[in-house]
């Protein structure tokens, strides 16, 4: 589940994309969730963090999720989840960020290329989200368990980009759980949301996954990259509801 990237992606290095690719294709065949540590190295990776930061401080952020949660004397406590900022790389204070952008799309459209005759895992990707930029302040605030896709919207892979500097889970909290479907809840994926970590998983039922509470700030950035076939049946299905919505006004 977890492979390290060689040290020299940074050089864009033709054969590390493709040695990472083949183990991101293995590992989502094999768990349907894939760990890349060192994804872009220190220096690159604190880039990134700097820019997010600078976004933190300059307020760009909004309330994301509303979890609510009743306290120990059944008082409802409303704890914010996430707070969101939707980027789409382009933007001149964003340049590292649209630099890591970059580099997850080369090995994903380098993965959809290899194996399985230009599909991975019977998926075509042909397209993204914009990078989902997420922040938990450390108050407590968590994520429910929860499907990202659970109704064939068209996404097939999410992936998250971590950068929690010294993160420790035990201090911290902030762990990222995935109930692999079919596991009974005996075996999860516990992931530490740690600095220059990726991940990816399939996007649909098969992976419930939740958020623990964090008691420090700790930041993400995720993709959701579409399946050609499943988000033009979506589109469609939303033309359709549209169209009958407007009809039935
Ligand atoms: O930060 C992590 O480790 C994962 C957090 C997470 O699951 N975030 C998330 C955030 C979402 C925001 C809007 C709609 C769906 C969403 C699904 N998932
Ligand atoms: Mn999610």
């Amino acid at each position: 589940l977890h492979s390290d990237s060689p040290p020299f992606l940074h050089k864009n290095n033709e054969d590390v994309v493709e040695e990472m690719c083949r183990n991101v294709i293995r590992d989502m065949d094999t768990y349907g969730v894939c760990v890349v540590d060192n994804f872009l190295g220190e220096e690159r990776g604190k880039a990134v963090l700097g820019e997010v930061i600078d976004m933190h401080t300059k307020g760009v952020f909004r309330d994301g999720q509303l979890v609510s949660s009743t306290g120990r004397h059944g008082d409802l406590k409303t704890i914010r989840g996430d707070q969101i900022a939707w980027i789409d790389g382009k933007e001149k204070s964003c340049k590292n960020i649209g630099h890591l952008i970059s580099q997850v799309d080369l090995v994903i459209m380098r993965a959809n290329k290899m194996l399985n005759n230009g599909k991975i895992g019977q998926y075509n990707i042909n397209g993204r989200t914009k990078a989902m930029v997420a922040c938990y302040p450390g108050s407590g605030s968590h994520y429910v368990k929860h499907v990202d896709n659970p109704n064939r919207d068209g996404r097939c892979i999410t992936s998250i980009y971590y950068l929690n500097l010294q993160w420790d889970v035990k201090r911290s909290g902030g762990l990222l759980r995935i109930f692999p479907e079919g596991s009974r809840g005996d075996k999860v994926a516990d992931i530490e949301p740690i600095f220059d970590r990726l991940l990816f998983f399939w996007s649909d039922r098969r992976n419930p996954h939740e958020v623990q509470p964090a008691y420090h700030t700790r930041y993400a950035i995720t993709l959701w990259f579409f399946d050609a076939l499943e988000r033009e049946e979506a589109c469609r299905r939303y033309e359709k509801e549209r169209k009958l919505q407007l009809s039935s006004k």
